[in-house]
């Protein structure tokens, strides 16, 4: 495995997109693709062009964008499905057919001898046409092996250029996945590819296994999403490929996070946050015994054969219920707070005591209890002090926001429409800082912190600013736009005052 070269083949389009209640429009579709050739996929499955036109012209969209990857459309063993995909103008065209026994009685009706015949006929237009061609027995891992190793022999002989073993419900188990590939190897002389699926949260080792046992080519999705339980995540697949076998694929690892979270806003699937590799916690630390470790030296506590940095995203040392003093310490000289042994034993102790009840800790939490251990707390130094917030909105008008604040003590109006009367606001306390208004939203969450309509609204925040100096602060308020302006005010003035005092 050592410097195997791995194919990576990307289905995020495809079988991505039939993830149920996902539907993707072609302009998002054409960036998704754009990103995925700036990530160094090989391949990318653009569509399934008889779907419907429109997928046929955003597939033929992708074909003529002048990207460095190979474009694919699916195809049933159908000519007119393999004529959209000509008419979307593909460079390979991936033909499918089941051949398990349930698949090919339940499905399509068709005998063994039949299946082939579909498979072959497929093949040959296909090839007849100039393209190429890869093949897939459709849930080929419950299909009779025998029969399975005859069905790509019969399309190899046709000029097949791939095949494709889908785990297609995911029923694999890593070994039986190796010596499935194994035999296949040992019959087939065409390049092995697999697909397979995470019902069983088995797709990327079952995927790691196939190329152990002799397939050069892995398909994936971003964030792993598919039909049903999903497909084999793509970072996930790489960062295991690469970092733990040491086989090489030609992703530029550094645009995982940035790929995830562009299909996560397009798809609204979030991931959880203890996602491998590109999930929020895949490199945070709260427990004081790590978060110590990790200060002195990050492999004590991370793989360290895959850090933030390969895969573009974060280390961050998190406040928490479990933190001890050397995490504490370091988030408050990186603030520039200095305290003595005392002090900090303190601020630690009420750290916990906020976490104890129930918080998450943000930097504003960590400021505010540094302050007045220190015996500094005083908004005096606020950059913002919010005086008014007013929101109009409605069905029939837009959602428009009045912000009136002191800035460093001139009062400033500011007044924004937006999508959404939080929308409007958020830009308004925005706008009230004019030029120095250089802070980038990186993340916006709201909870309910309560059951019914009068729930308090839990608003966290995430600010980042030009020099990627990201903090964190929080507001609950019943009124869910006040929650967000306070929360937001509270992380610009805590960036400005990390700016001021640094
Ligand atoms: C495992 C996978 O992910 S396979 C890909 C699955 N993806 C999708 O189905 C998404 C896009 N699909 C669609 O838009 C539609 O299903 C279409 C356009 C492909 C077909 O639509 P319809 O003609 O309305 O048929 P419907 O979807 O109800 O049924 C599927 C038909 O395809 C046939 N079929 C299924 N797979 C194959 C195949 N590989 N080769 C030939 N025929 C096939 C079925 O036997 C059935 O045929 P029938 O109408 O004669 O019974
Ligand atoms: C079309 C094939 C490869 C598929 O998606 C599956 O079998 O899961």
């Amino acid at each position: 495995m050592r410097n195997k070269k791995v194919t990576v083949f990307d289905t995020t389009l495809r079988d991505g997109e039939q993830t149920p209640g996902v539907s993707l429009t072609s302009a998002q579709k054409l960036e998704i693709a754009r990103q995925l050739d700036k990530l160094g996929v090989d391949i990318i499955e653009a569509g399934f062009p008889i779907s419907s036109e429109g997928d046929k012209e955003s597939v033929k969209s992708i074909s003529h964008a002048g990207l460095d990857l190979e474009v694919c459309g699916l195809a049933r063993v159908l000519k007119k499905d393999i004529d959209a995909c000509f008419d979307s103008d593909v460079g390979l065209v991936h033909t499918f057919v089941p051949t398990s026994e349930v698949q090919r009685t339940y499905t399509i009706r068709k005998s063994q001898e039949e299946v082939i015949q579909m498979a072959v006929e497929a093949v040959q237009y296909i090839k007849d046409n100039g393209r190429r061609c890869m093949f897939s027995a459709m849930d080929a891992t419950r299909t009779e092996p025998e029969y399975l190793i005859e069905v790509f022999k019969a399309v190899q002989e046709a000029g097949c250029d791939i095949i494709n073993v889908p785990d297609t419900v995911g029923v694999m188990v890593p070994s039986a996945m190796y010596r499935q590939i194994k035999d296949i190897a040992a019959e087939i002389t065409i390049p092995i590819d697999v697909h397979c699926h995470n019902d069983f949260g088995l797709a990327v080792a079952n995927s790691l296994m196939a190329v152990e046992a002799g397939a050069s080519q892995v398909q994936v999705t971003i964030n792993g999403i598919g039909e049903r339980a999903g497909n084999a995540d793509l970072s996930q697949t790489v960062m295991s490929l690469t970092s733990i076998y040491g086989a090489k694929t030609n992703i530029h690892t550094e645009y995982l996070v940035e790929t995830s979270k562009m299909v996560e806003n397009y798809t609204g699937i979030r991931l959880p946050p203890n996602t491998p590799v590109v999930g929020q916690n895949a490199f945070s630390h709260e427990s004081g015994i790590h978060s110590q470790g990790v200060l002195e030296k990050s492999d004590t506590f991370e793989p360290g054969i895959m850090t933030p940095e390969m895969v573009g995203h974060k280390r961050r040392i998190v406040l928490g219920k479990h933190t001890g003093k050397h995490a504490v310490k370091q988030s408050l000289e990186s603030a520039g707070i200095i305290s003595n042994d005392k002090q900090l034993d303190e601020i630690v102790s009420r750290i916990k005591d906020i976490a104890n009840k129930g918080k998450h800790i943000t930097d504003a939490d960590l400021y505010a209890v540094a302050s007045a251990v220190l015996g500094k707390a005083s908004s005096e130094d606020e950059l913002i002090k919010l005086k008014e917030v007013s929101v109009m909105t409605g069905n029939i008008l837009t959602p428009t926001a009045v912000v009136k604040a002191d800035i460093q003590g001139k009062e400033t109006i500011a007044a924004k429409t937006g999508v959404g009367p939080v929308d409007a606001a958020l830009k308004a306390v925005r706008d009230i800082l004019g030029e120095s208004n250089h802070f980038r939203l990186q993340e916006f969450r709201i909870d309910a912190i309560t059951g019914g309509a009068d729930a308090l609204a839990d608003v966290y925040i995430g600010l980042e600013n030009e020099k990627g100096r990201v903090v964190t602060a929080r507001s609950a308020n019943p009124d869910i736009v006040m929650a967000s302006v306070e929360a937001l005010v509270n992380a610009m003035n805590l960036l400005y005052k990390r700016e001021t005092e640094r």
